[in-house]
């Protein structure tokens, strides 16, 4: 049981210590040049540095290579490596040896097809489902506020550990939780006013929900 919440893509010092202050349990930091929440290696370290010994760090990457591996792990010292990109189980377990640390790997789920991949990935610390991004050109695979259907949950061996994410916000996240029953959820834009753009009382809003609902689905 581990009712973690997650707060994805913060690039500011205040937006992160309002998150750390509502008591997220992991922050997330993108080192993804074309995201609109990527922060540089530089930011990415100060963030870092004030979230130290208040929550888990997590460092989010695209298909990276081990030089941009090298760098994060360097500038971030993160708890935890999220991998949203399309890296297979081999470099999944070539990083993990890699870097020595745990690592996340990101799910894109469209069909309950989609949902064999925890199979393959079952080497990953921790395994992240979220939509499908759109089919436009030059959409990154996350980060796009989109819900994928819940309901192809249904069937998964409960024993099976998840954090889901994909288009939660702080008015669905109680659902998703009641619904899906995952070990812990995560958001990046349904905390946002726009683009990047982390609203504080957005994220308030969410942890709070999401607490209450974790907290009912044990009762
Ligand atoms: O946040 C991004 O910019 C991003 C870019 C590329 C891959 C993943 C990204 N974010 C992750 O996507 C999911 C869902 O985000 P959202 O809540 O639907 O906006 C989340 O796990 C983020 O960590």
């Amino acid at each position: 049981m581990d009712n973690l919440i997650k707060i994805c893509g913060l690039s500011t010092p205040e937006t992160l210590e309002v998150a750390l202050d509502a008591g997220a349990d992991m922050v997330g930091f993108t080192r993804i040049p074309r995201s609109p929440r990527h922060v540089s290696l530089d930011l990415a370290h100060r963030l870092s540095l004030q979230a130290r010994g208040r929550t888990q760090r997590v460092v989010l990457l695209l298909n990276p290579g081990d030089e941009d591996i090298a760098q994060a792990v360097e500038a971030i010292n993160p708890d935890l490596i999220q991998l949203h990109g399309s890296e297979t189980p081999e470099r999944v377990a070539e990083i993990r040896a890699m870097v020595k640390r745990p690592v996340m790997k990101a799910l894109g789920i469209a069909e309950a097809s989609d949902l064999q991949a925890l199979t393959a990935y079952a080497g990953a610390d921790r395994i992240l489902l979220d939509a499908k991004p759109p089919r436009t050109a030059g959409a990154l695979p996350g980060g796009n506020g989109i819900a994928f259907d819940w309901r192809l949950l249904n069937g998964l061996d409960p024993r099976l550990s998840f954090m889901l994410s994909g288009g939660l916000n702080p008015d669905n996240v109680a659902e998703a939780i009641r619904l899906t029953k995952p070990q812990a959820v995560d958001v990046s834009s349904g905390v946002e006013s726009g683009p990047g753009l982390k609203d504080p009382a957005r994220i308030e809003a969410f942890i709070r929900a999401a607490r209450t609902a974790f907290a009912a689905a044990h009762h």
